[in-house]
């Protein structure tokens, strides 16, 4: 059985001014968990920038839920629906943690007599329930990043972009967010993951993706991809040595784990 897609690409370019950082690209987002893989500069962010509604295309298409976006009036409608965790996301530092969930609750268009249990529980999910009423500014990078992905999944977005989200995790929060992440996915919701740290992507995803130079140089299971792993590929497992070679030398050794 074919599953609809939750986000649709067609033919989409997006670049900076004049400088074409992605061309062409056809691209589907499927329910389930996404891995984004690439080298630094590959596109991973003006693609989620892109899937955000953040950053029109510049030509081609996006289709999220099923529906075009192709205005201000559709992207109104379908951002509710989507969480984002930027690379680098803003806050105000003066904020408490529970205050920043809840402001990006509200700016999710979070019913407000659902916002304070939906806030309680993202908090819970990132296991910062104890440091709620702490400041912003007096989290550690680690926590910092969970604050964010609580952010992101407050309210239960359809559509789940999350822009590295694991830098700075300790291991037993990196196995926690894995969990977290398969849970919200069968839940309903898409995630799309974009991650240096290959290992992750075989742990938690079902799918992944691979871009360089911005175009889709991979698509399919992470098995898939091990799979196409080759004897002289750099790496230490089968992943990261599929990696690699689908990059044909133009990954760098940010691509693998560490
Ligand atoms: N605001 C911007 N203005 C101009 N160029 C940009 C801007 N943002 C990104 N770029 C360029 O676009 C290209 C793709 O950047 P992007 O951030 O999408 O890559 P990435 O795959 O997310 O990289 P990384 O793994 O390092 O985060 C890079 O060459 C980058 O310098």
């Amino acid at each position: 059985m074919t599953t609809h897609p939750v986000a649709r690409l067609t033919a989409l370019t997006q670049g900076y001014g004049g400088r074409r950082i992605i061309e062409d690209l056809d691209l589907s987002i499927q329910p389930g968990v996404t891995g984004l893989l690439g080298p630094n500069g590959a596109g991973k962010t003006t693609l989620f920038r892109t899937l955000a509604t953040i950053a029109p295309p510049q030509s081609g298409s996006l289709e999220l839920f099923g529906e075009a976006v192709a205005g201000e009036r559709d992207v109104r409608q379908v951002r509710p629906r989507i969480g984002y965790l930027p690379q680098d996301f803003g806050y105000y530092p003066a904020f408490s943690v529970t205050d920043f969930v809840r402001y990006c609750a509200w700016l999710r268009e979070v019913p407000s007599k659902e916002a304070e249990s939906a806030t309680e529980q993202a908090l819970a999910a990132v296991g910062l329930t104890d440091r709620g009423r702490d400041r912003m500014k007096t989290l550690s990078g680690g926590m910092l990043r969970r604050a964010g992905i609580a952010a992101a999944i407050v309210g239960s977005p359809s559509l789940l972009l999350l822009d590295e989200p694991t830098v700075g995790l300790d291991p037993a929060q990196r196995l926690d967010f894995r969990d977290l992440i398969r849970s919200l996915a069968r839940a309903g919701a898409a995630v799309v993951l974009s991650t240096h740290l290959v290992e992750d992507v075989g742990a938690a995803c079902d799918a992944v993706l691979v871009l360089s130079d911005g175009q889709v140089v991979h698509s399919g299971t992470p098995q898939e991809l091990a799979a196409l792993s080759t004897p002289k590929a750099p790496g230490d497992s089968p992943l990261e040595r599929g990696y690699m070679a689908v990059l044909g030398g133009r990954g760098t050794t940010e691509g693998a784990a560490c």
